[in-house]
């Protein structure tokens, strides 16, 4: 298992190149099951997940082949219905082939995903909307098996919660079914448009992504195409937040600002200077002090729980109190007693983190539990005096690009270590 060795006490100042978003390149790598003829996508970041969805498309029966470092073109039909518990278990995100396997071939044979880390993670909503479409669903030794007579038809869906892979799974599924699906108080996501835009290159009819509303109206098959997977905005996120805690002064590129409304204003309200164009953000630190901000995650537009450690650690370090509330997960705070290990101030009440005044952080061996757990840790590596090893950063390469690599070149010391 390797470690992050980080040397901390040095602003983050310089430029960066953002990847495709990882949540976005998942379900349209998944989707390409509906389809038998070849799709090209671009900007696909080379992640540990994005390795195991192709892995999964293998299986299925499709062939991957890498054209450059981001682009690949998938070709092929589906002759196995599988996603094994042994991919599955390594990667949640596998239950997207449950959508795409259902209505494709009418079979589907998904490990059922279990809980995680940061909470249970049931898939009832995915289930039950296949049912709707009239699937025919049993748990069995562990898998979810979907049975489809013929094929899914058209319904009206309304989802009890807001669920992101819920709603993708049933975009995808419906794409192929007879008739009209429509699926009420579905995400919102801009990672759910950009599986609809990619399935919209393919053939399909949809409308209303980007609201809670979405129609999907189903088509006899889907064509080839060509797609490029939009900039990866946790992972934007990230970097502004390296920024801010720093004292530095970073760019990002290749990025969208529209969909990072929520996350720009807590940056401002923190009291960074931030600089918007079309397709970059530059947050500037340089002199300037850092307010603890109140957050409270929610499904889009409202502040994402993908961001929520990265700004527990900002609220750690500020002068002052800031809280934090985890609306969307029930144990997403496994970072708060690694960050109180290095010398925050963060006290647990309930769905809550209050932060509160502390000295400053001092390097210290932490755990990473989770992705963006992982992230928090490496970033208050690089503001703790002293040195900071981060374990288990196997999490961190299932989301972030080549991350030493970017933060070396924003003056971040940082190694990877071999144990
Ligand atoms: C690969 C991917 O895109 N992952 C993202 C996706 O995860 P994911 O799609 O798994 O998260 P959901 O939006 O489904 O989860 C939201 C909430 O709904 C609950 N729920 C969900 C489905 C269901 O059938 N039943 C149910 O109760 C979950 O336990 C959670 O409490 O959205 C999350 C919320 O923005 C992000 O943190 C993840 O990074
Ligand atoms: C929780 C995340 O991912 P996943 O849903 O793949 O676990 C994440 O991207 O922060």
């Amino acid at each position: 298992m390797h470690k992050f060795k980080i040397e901390g006490g040095k602003a983050l100042i310089g430029d960066v190149v953002i990847s495709g978003a990882k949540n976005a390149a998942l379900p349209i790598i998944l989707a390409t099951i509906l389809t038998d003829e070849p799709v090209v996508l671009h900007n696909v970041p080379n992640l540990r997940d994005v390795k195991t969805s192709f892995k999964l498309l293998e299986i299925s029966g499709k062939t991957v082949k890498q054209l450059d470092e981001s682009s690949y073109e998938i070709t092929g039909t589906v002759t196995n219905s599988q996603a094994p518990y042994e991919l599955v278990k390594t990667m949640r995100a596998s239950i997207l082939t449950l959508g795409p396997l259902a209505a494709k071939t009418g079979t589907a044979d998904v490990s059922l995903p279990g809980g995680c880390a940061i909470g249970a993670r049931p898939v009832n909503l995915h289930i039950h909307g296949l049912e709707q479409m009239g699937a025919n669903v049993e748990i069995e030794s562990g898998y979810i098996k979907a049975r489809v007579n013929n094929r899914l038809v058209g319904t009206h869906i309304y989802m009890d919660m807001v669920s992101v892979t819920g709603t993708e799974n049933l975009v995808s599924a419906a794409t192929l079914a007879y008739g009209e699906t429509r699926l009420q108080n579905a995400a919102r996501e801009p990672e759910v448009v950009d599986l609809v835009n990619f399935l919209k290159t393919l053939g399909a009819d949809i409308s209303g992504e980007g609201t809670n509303d979405i129609t999907v109206r189903g088509v006899d098959k889907l064509h080839g195409g060509e797609y490029t997977v939009q900039p990866d905005r946790i992972e934007t996120g990230t970097f502004l937040v390296a920024a801010a805690v720093s004292g530095g002064c970073i760019t990002c590129h290749k990025t969208d600002p529209k969909n990072m409304t929520a996350v720009i204003s807590k940056l401002e309200e923190a009291g960074a200077l931030v600089e918007c164009g079309d397709d970059y953000i530059k947050l500037d630190m340089r002199n300037r002090e850092l307010k603890p901000v109140n957050i409270t995650t929610a499904p889009y537009p409202a502040f994402p729980t993908d961001m929520q450690a990265q700004f527990t650690l900002l609220n750690a370090i500020a002068k002052g109190t800031g809280v934090v509330t985890e609306t969307i997960f029930e144990n997403r705070f496994m970072h708060v007693p690694e960050l109180n290990r290095m010398g925050a101030n963060i006290e647990l009440q309930g769905n809550s983190a209050i932060c509160r005044d502390c000295n400053g952080l001092s390097g210290a061996q932490v755990m990473a539990t989770d992705l963006r757990a992982s992230a928090s840790l490496v970033i208050a590596g690089f503001i703790a005096k002293g040195t900071t090893i981060v374990d288990r950063i196997y999490h961190m390469d299932r989301g972030y690009e080549k991350i030493e690599e970017k933060f070396r070149a924003l003056g971040g010391c940082i190694e990877r270590i071999p144990e």
